[in-house]
This record gives C-alpha cells, structure tokens and sequence, in this order.
C-alpha cells in the first residue's frame, strides 16, 4: 500500500500496490503490520456500507466523543465521491482545517480518518456505495457533527447537495462547540 499523509497531521491518503497477471491483479486493501509500523490504529470493530441512489447526497460531517472516538478507514467500491475531513483536535497545528479527496470505483483510493476529525463525503455520482471500517463501535449518545457549510470552515464541495438528513443539516455552528474534549485525540 501507498501512505500519503494528507495536509492534515495524521490523515493519510492509501492506494493500492497491484500486482497483475493475466487473471487481474492482486491488492492488500489493509494490513495490519503495515498500518502498524506507521503508527496507525490496527484494531477496527465495524465495517460499514453506504449506499446513496442520487448523486449529490451529502452525509456527515460526523464524530464520535471519546471514549468512542473512532478512526475510520473509507473507500469507494461503486460510483465516485467526494470524502472531506476537518480537524477538529484544538491541540493540533492544522485546528478548524479542512481537506478532501475524491475516492472513486476506479481509483482504488482510501482515506485514514484519525480521532479527533470531523467525517463526511457528497456522492459524485448515482448509485454510489462506500465500504468503511470503524475502530470504535457506533455510540449515537457520544455523535457529535459539525455542519458542512459552517460559515468558520469554507468548505467547498465540487457538486450541489440533492440529499442530506434533517439532522446534519442542524448540527450548531462550530464557534458555539466546546472541542475540549478532541483535545488530546
Ligand atoms: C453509523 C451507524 C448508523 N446506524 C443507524 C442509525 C440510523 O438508524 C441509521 C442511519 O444513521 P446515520 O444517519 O447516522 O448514517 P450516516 O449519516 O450514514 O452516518 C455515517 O456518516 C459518515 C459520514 C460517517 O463518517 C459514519 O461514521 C457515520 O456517522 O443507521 C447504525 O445502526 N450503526 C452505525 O454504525
């Protein structure tokens, strides 16, 4: 696998390293002896599908408060999306900043959400599915959101929103969260 870590300290970019033949090709998609020299979580508790239908369907951008903060581990298996993160750690050098990539069928690639970062992804196209591993089971009472378009983040999204839920449309403006508890992470 190839580890690029993104702008933000300890998010990463992985491909796959194919090895082809005339059947296809071969490819870890995790390894837990490669994540681990890196320093990154090995011990993930839950795989996760999504399914969209339209493009332009917007989900997250979700947390977990500790002691359920979770790392997730995203990639695209059908369609394309645009997966974005936003480090919410009020310890960390690159706090309140945003980055995102966009994770499709063809491209393979995944992204390393550490603790601590604010998750979501817009689907680019219909029919879009992400598979994704948890390190930490889901926990509704410890969700925490911030809104995609909180005024204090500038997120810019390359597609216009068709779907999102009531609920991340209403999550409270960044500037009145207490993050103290990302402190740390
Ligand atoms: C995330 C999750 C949801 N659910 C249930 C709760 C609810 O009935 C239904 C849909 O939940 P949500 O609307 O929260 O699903 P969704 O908006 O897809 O939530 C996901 O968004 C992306 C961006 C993430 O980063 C994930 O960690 C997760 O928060 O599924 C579980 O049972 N287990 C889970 O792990």
């Amino acid at each position: 696998m190839i580890f690029n870590e993104m702008p933000l300290k300890g998010a990463y970019t992985i491909d796959l390293q194919p090895r082809g033949d005339q059947r296809g090709f071969f490819a870890r998609a995790f390894c837990q002896r490669e994540f681990g020299e890196l320093g990154l979580e090995t011990n993930f508790v839950q795989m996760n599908d999504s399914f969209n239908a339209k493009a332009g369907v917007l989900r997250g951008m979700h947390f977990q408060r500790p002691p359920s903060s979770e790392v997730k581990l995203v990639r695209c298996i059908r369609g394309a999306l645009f997966d974005f993160i936003v480090d919410l750690r009020p310890d960390s050098p690159t706090f309140k900043q945003w980055s995102g990539v966009e994770l499709t069928a063809e491209n393979r690639r995944m992204i390393y959400v550490p603790r601590g970062f604010g998750h979501a992804f817009v689907t680019l196209k219909d029919d879009t599915e992400a598979l994704y591993m948890a390190s930490a089971f889901y926990d509704p009472a410890s969700e925490g959101g911030v809104r995609f378009n909180d005024p204090d983040l500038m997120i810019n999204l390359p597609i216009a929103i068709s779907e999102i839920s009531d609920k991340d449309q209403s999550w409270p403006d960044l500037a009145q969260q207490n993050l103290e508890f990302l402190r740390g992470l």
